[in-house]
């Protein structure tokens, strides 16, 4: 052990090879500690929708607002404050709007360069010299560190900054440098993102948001079900492939495959359309407003059926090749009688509101015809070689896990599988018995499996795990008895739709469960909370999004346009900043244009669920941690230095 100790202040000595080195940096990372806590925004079921996405992170969930209004204060007007706040949102935007009512356009430089100093100086003040230095805009780094940096040392500070913006503004350059400091505003207020799931599905632009989110400065994702399909899909896993197009297709999205990610869907096309020909397929409506014409629609419709037939054959195949899954009970094609059109679902017989299967043979309802499995091959390859689809995975995986534990919040999707009586449900994978962290850590070894094993059949298994976490009644990411998508398509009784939640929901007010699920992660004791997406919070009916005296933060981010109705709001975001935990309500997001015109924030409210007695610190955080054990590890190697046993090395 001393042995170990020793080669590592020997390997410490080569960074640090002076008295004067090390105890240079224990110098600065003590006082990075005493440095207020990062700001961490976390968002969840984005679904797609990218205009609101990008909105939320533009403005920090208020947060920008709020340092706006921590600068001016009393001394400017709400509405100049919210005008500032919008050009720091979308600076391009609003001067094209600005240049075209002001008549005065230099004054007008002057004072929005003046304020957004302002800004920036106050949102810099959080962070270290060399953090900033990081983020600042090449061409402007220079002149925005000395406009940002305190002068205590000039006597006329005012007309040293003055000269600076008459000549930003002499050159011409001032409308580059609103932006950059615009932009340095939104970077350095949130010092970290967590996406709590579900970029995918439902909203026209998940890819657009991927690729949002492969330049954002720092963020974790934790997978929502919506997101593993994606992965399952991309891994070349055919229910998955099936899901994710029969959802596209069922919101009018089928462009984000085609232009997207270059995905050929005109084998199915060509397929539904001669196929399903005379088929009006009315159970196959599209969801959402689309601007398409008669024969568009008609084409979306018919490839909708299509892919909706060809996924339960093929999940049919799934479950029966995995009996482990216990999914037999979700094979319903061969309780179809397709003479009388009608299905026995436990004993109970319903009548189909769609009697046209032209592609299913009775005697063996789950074989792909010659045609269809044509399409799935060719699909499984496409997804297999789309090189974009493959780098949002490979970010995915890389920046991403089933469940975190960050800052003392346990953080994922969807929930823990319970018992009615609050235990951990015991969940069978491929022959072992797992539960509460355990099955997460399972579960993601078999995810990352089937994108990276060698050996097939592991690979495979992986694969397979991809969908089972999709929709099955124990995986933490569904948490419900079943995916009713064919009773939802050709029932028209609504009791075969429901899908029933795990009591892990019911059970959220249970202290004594909700501390359990908290242990099982490794948080005890004060100011722990599990944050939590997927299911949205009906605030219409006086749900909240608080539970269990605020131990849980439910957020499903309810961005989804097709959800709203149901909650009433855009759903919630959350902010943790080093005053305490700020929970956000949204109103929906017209959309970009109006929230220019409007100089509208999308969030209508904001509850604090938690202020913090003293403002926390960066020495209170997990970061923080790390810190205190290298200055810890440097006062080892400064004591080495002075006692001789290990020497400097100039
Ligand atoms: O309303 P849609 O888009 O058809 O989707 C309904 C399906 O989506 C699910 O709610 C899963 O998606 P979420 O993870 O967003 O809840 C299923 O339980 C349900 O069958
Ligand atoms: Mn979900």
């Amino acid at each position: 052990m001393e042995d170990l100790k020793f080669k590592y202040l020997e390997r410490l000595s080569e960074i640090y090879p002076t008295i004067a080195q090390a105890s240079t940096e224990v110098i600065n990372l003590q006082a990075i500690l005493n440095l207020p806590k990062g700001t961490e925004h976390f968002l969840t079921d984005i679904h797609g929708e990218y205009e609101a996405f990008a909105h939320v992170l533009k403005n920090g969930s208020g947060s920008v607002r709020r340092k706006v209004d921590a600068v001016f204060g009393n001394t400017m007007s709400s509405r100049d404050k919210q005008a500032l706040a919008t050009l720091i949102y979308y600076p391009r935007e609003k001067m094209d709007r600005v240049k075209k009512e002001e008549n005065n356009m230099e004054d007008w430089y002057k004072i929005t360069l003046y304020r957004l100093i302002e800004v920036c100086k106050r949102t810099a003040s959080k962070y270290t010299r060399s953090k900033v230095r990081k983020a600042l805009p090449k061409d402007f780094a220079y002149v925005i560190e000395e406009l940002i940096t305190e002068k205590a040392e000039l006597t006329d500070k005012e007309s040293y900054y003055n000269e600076i913006v008459n000549t930003i503004i002499r050159v011409r350059r001032a409308e580059e440098f609103i932006i950059a400091l615009s932009e340095l505003i939104q970077r350095l207020t949130v010092d970290h993102l967590h996406i709590v799931g579900d970029i995918y599905d439902r909203g026209p632009g998940p890819h657009i948001i991927m690729d949002k989110l492969m330049q954002y400065h720092s963020v974790d994702i934790q997978w929502g079900n919506h997101d593993i399909l994606w992965m399952g899909a991309a891994a070349g896993q055919r229910g998955c492939i099936a899901n994710v197009i029969r959802i596209c297709a069922r919101y009018g999205n089928l462009d984000i495959l085609e232009d997207g990610y270059g995905i050929n869907l005109l084998p199915l096309a060509t397929f539904a359309l001669s196929k399903y020909a005379d088929d009006p397929c009315e159970c196959f409506g599209l969801k959402g407003s689309t601007s398409f014409t008669a024969q568009e629609k008609e084409m979306e419709i018919k490839m909708h059926k299509a892919i909706s037939i060809i996924q339960f054959k093929v999940e049919g195949q799934i479950i029966r090749k995995n009996p482990g899954f216990k999914m037999e009970g979700r094979n319903l094609l061969h309780r179809i009688d397709f003479e009388k059109g009608t299905i026995d679902l436990d004993g109970q017989k319903y009548e189909l509101l769609d009697k046209n299967f032209p592609t299913i043979d009775p005697r063996h309802p789950y074989t792909l015809t010659k045609e269809e499995e044509d399409i799935m091959e060719r699909l499984e390859r496409a997804f297999l070689n789309c090189e974009k689809l493959q780098e949002h995975m490979r970010f995915l995986l890389n920046k991403g896990g089933l469940y975190k534990v960050y800052n003392n919040n346990l953080l994922y999707h969807g929930c823990i599988p319970l018992n009615e009586d609050g235990s951990m449900k015991q969940v069978k994978i491929y022959g072992k018995t797992y539960k509460g962290k355990e099955l997460y850590e399972v579960l993601e070894s078999y995810v990352r499996k089937g994108f990276f094993a060698v050996e097939t059949k592991e690979k495979e298994r992986g694969r397979d795990m991809m969908w089972y976490i999709w929709l099955n009644e124990n995986s933490p990411l569904f948490g419900k008895d079943k995916m009713a998508t064919f009773e939802r398509y050709f029932l028209a009784e609504k009791e075969t739709h429901l899908e029933k939640k795990n009591p892990y929901y019911s059970l959220l007010e249970n202290e004594k469960v909700v501390d359990s699920i908290l242990a099982e992660f490794g948080l005890s004791g004060e100011c722990i909370h599990i944050v939590n997406g997927h299911v949205p919070v009906r605030s219409k009916n006086g749900e909240s999004p608080i539970k269990c005296g605020g131990k849980v933060l439910v957020i499903d981010g309810g961005f989804s346009k097709a959800y709203q109705k149901e909650t009433g709001i855009a759903g919630y975001t959350l902010i943790y900043n080093s005053y305490g935990l700020i929970l956000t309500a949204h109103d929906p997001f017209e959309s970009t244009e109006a929230a220019i015109e409007k100089g509208s924030d999308i969030h209508s409210d904001s509850i604090i669920v938690k202020r913090v007695m003293a403002r926390k610190r960066v020495e209170d955080t997990d970061d923080g941690k790390r810190l205190k054990e290298r200055i810890r590890d440097l006062e080892f190697l400064l004591e080495a230095y002075r006692s001789g046993r290990i020497t400097e090395k100039i």
